[in-house]
């Protein structure tokens, strides 16, 4: 099954948590009917405001999906209370119904952006401890949440895993969208030579956080092969898994690669040639 076809599922979000809800279901049906085998929704897709367990009554909307639809649905993310913690959790969903991995954000949000953007999402959320990867009969599957595709080392163990897929449900904003969104999906993509899907909120202007949109999935040549704008709809891919055999037969960059120099600390101090 070296072909599959994936949807990104960019919804704008809004007050009310069932609506939202309501609403990734009504996008899954129609991503379904499109023919998409696995569907992603973006980074708290039913709200940022209130927390509730895992499973709970989002969650299970999305398993009593994937059975209706047959589908394989990346639960984007929703604020999950475990006891005292709030984590930024994506569910995962098999064509059963059952959960079959729970990805909890590994890299909080906290920067400051003189002029443009302060967020602490550790004042909120706790991290997660664990890296995230699922099993498909397509491929395997390595997920992150916005923040963590900046991560080079995280897709790379993906990648050194066998993940042919990496997934980001995501939400940039205004000020690091426009710069980084597009460039860090095509890095990610390169440097392991992987498909990189990404599926993030549309943009709403009367939003705390206006976010970029633009959700896209890019090919392990780097290729954007499909993306959209910041408006609500749903972006579809064909993946062709010989795509990435091409890719890593003409550029080896597994079999070049130096891990005996990247490992121990060779650094040959003598040939570094310093300014006078
Ligand atoms: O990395 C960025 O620029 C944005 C990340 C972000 O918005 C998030 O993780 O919520």
């Amino acid at each position: 099954m070296s072909k599959f076809k994936v949807a990104m599922i960019q919804m704008a979000v809004r007050k009310s948590k069932s609506d939202n809800v309501a609403k990734a279901v009504k996008f899954i049906t129609e991503a379904s009917s499109a023919g998409a085998h696995i569907i992603t929704l973006p980074e708290f897709f039913n709200s940022s405001d209130e927390a509730e367990p895992i499973p709970g009554p989002s969650t299970q909307a999305l398993s009593a999906a994937a059975i209706s639809n047959s589908v394989y649905i990346v639960g984007g993310s929703i604020p999950e209370q475990d006891g005292n913690k709030i984590f930024n959790t994506c569910a995962v969903f098999c064509p059963t119904g059952e959960m079959i991995a729970k990805h909890r954000k590994i890299h909080l949000f906290d920067i400051d952006i003189p002029g443009k953007i302060t967020f602490e999402e550790s004042e909120d959320f706790s991290p997660g401890d664990k890296l995230t990867i699922f099993k498909t009969p397509y491929c395997d599957v390595g997920v992150g949440i916005c923040y963590d595709i900046r991560f080079a080392e995280m897709a790379q163990i993906y990648a050194d895993r066998g993940c042919k897929l990496l997934v980001y449900p995501g939400e940039f904003s205004m000020a690091t969208g426009p710069k980084h969104w597009e460039v860090l999906q095509r890095l990610r993509a390169v440097d392991n030579q992987v498909y990189v899907a990404t599926a993030s909120r549309a943009r709403n202007t009367q939003s705390g956080y206006v976010a970029w949109g633009h959700s896209s999935v890019v090919d392990p040549w780097g290729d954007v092969i499909s993306m959209t704008d910041e408006k609500e709809s749903i972006v579809y891919a064909d993946i062709d898994l010989t795509k990435l055999e091409t890719a890593r037969w003409i550029l080896p960059l597994k079999q070049h690669r130096r891990q005996d120099l990247y490992l121990s600390s060779s650094l040959n101090m003598d040939k570094i040639i310093r300014p006078q």
